[in-house]
């Protein structure tokens, strides 16, 4: 297939979908900040699966990024993404400059209650409301009838979910399963920092996970399976910002019955990974 078109402008961007929607055509927008890997290429196949035509945005937006954190290195490599995404059925990628996306004077933020609390906020305070403001843009400006986000920033999917149910956002969010290398690892554009050593230690983030999960979901006690997790990542090499057993949907405390989730983040050197992995709900186990 050939490379996309690029659009860099708003105008431009709704020019294009304004002639599919003439047509009476189904739009589906897959948001990214590029380098892309087979896992972003797994959420465009959903997409194109769900709509006639596919949007995907590459973005790395600043909003959402720390003064302290890696905006300035993040891998960028639009040329390469665009080759990739010839292999897949992209129609159209949004690529706007950061001064396209935040015009001077931008102010607007958007803040979401609920699943932002805790977690990735008690890290990076500043991200979910950069994350909720760039998606909103991006929904408002493209307008799809689905968005597909991945299971792999699995408390973002939870704040992008209640931001479109509470501003009755007229679009349907789909969610993509995690891919990961062979060895367990989630794919992840950041994983090009790790050293070979640390990419050597890194699935023992994966692992531990798994472990708990097959403990909890078997009955043993949550707490104690997540202190034997703890003990396996810190061996492995990590500092630990969280490892918690939460309710998939809401992401509070987990309800005896409800599907819950595992939820790690940690850093090796100055790589922060996140990784999650269901639970059985008690009494539904193979
Ligand atoms: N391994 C994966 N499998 C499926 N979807 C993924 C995977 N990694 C990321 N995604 C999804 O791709 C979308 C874009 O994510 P992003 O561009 O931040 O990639 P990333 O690999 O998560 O990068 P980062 O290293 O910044 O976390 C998000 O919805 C994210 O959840
Ligand atoms: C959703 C997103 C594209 C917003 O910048 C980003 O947080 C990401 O890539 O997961
Ligand atoms: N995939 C989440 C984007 C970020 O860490 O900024």
């Amino acid at each position: 297939m050939p490379a996309p078109a690029v659009a860099a402008t708003v105008v431009d961007l709704r020019a294009r979908i304004a002639s599919w929607r003439a047509a009476g055509e189904r739009v589906a927008l897959v948001p990214t900040m590029g380098a892309l890997h087979p896992g972003h290429l797994s959420l465009v196949e959903q997409a194109s699966k769900a709509a006639d035509r596919v949007v995907v945005s590459i973005f790395v937006n600043p909003t959402q990024f720390a003064p302290t954190e890696d905006l300035a290195t993040y891998p960028r490599d639009l040329d390469g993404d665009l080759a990739k995404l010839a292999t897949v059925r992209t129609d159209l990628v949004f690529a706007p400059t950061p001064q396209e996306m935040y015009p001077d004077g931008a102010g607007t933020v958007v803040t979401v209650g609920g699943p932002s609390a805790g977690l990735e906020s008690d890290a990076r305070p500043h991200f979910f409301a950069g994350v909720a403001t760039v998606v909103s843009k991006l929904l408002i400006q493209v307008g799809p009838d689905v968005a597909v986000f991945g299971e792999k920033d699995f408390q973002q999917l939870a704040v992008i979910r209640r931001l479109v149910r509470d501003l009755h956002l007229p679009v349907e969010i789909l969610s993509g399963a995690t891919l990961r290398e062979d060895d367990g690892l989630a794919m992840s554009s950041r994983n090009v920092y790790l050293s070979p050593e640390d990419r050597q230690r890194a699935p023992a983030l994966h692992r531990a996970l798994e472990r708990a999960a097959a403990r909890i979901a078997a009955g043993e006690d949550a707490d104690a399976a997540l202190e034997e997790a703890r003990g396996e990542i810190t061996a492995a090499g990590f500092v630990i910002d969280y490892v918690a057993h939460r309710d998939a949907a809401t992401l509070g405390q987990p309800q005896d019955g409800r599907p819950a989730r595992l939820l790690v983040a940690a850093r090796i050197a100055r790589v922060r990974l996140i990784d999650n992995v269901p639970v059985s709900p008690k009494g539904q186990n193979p």
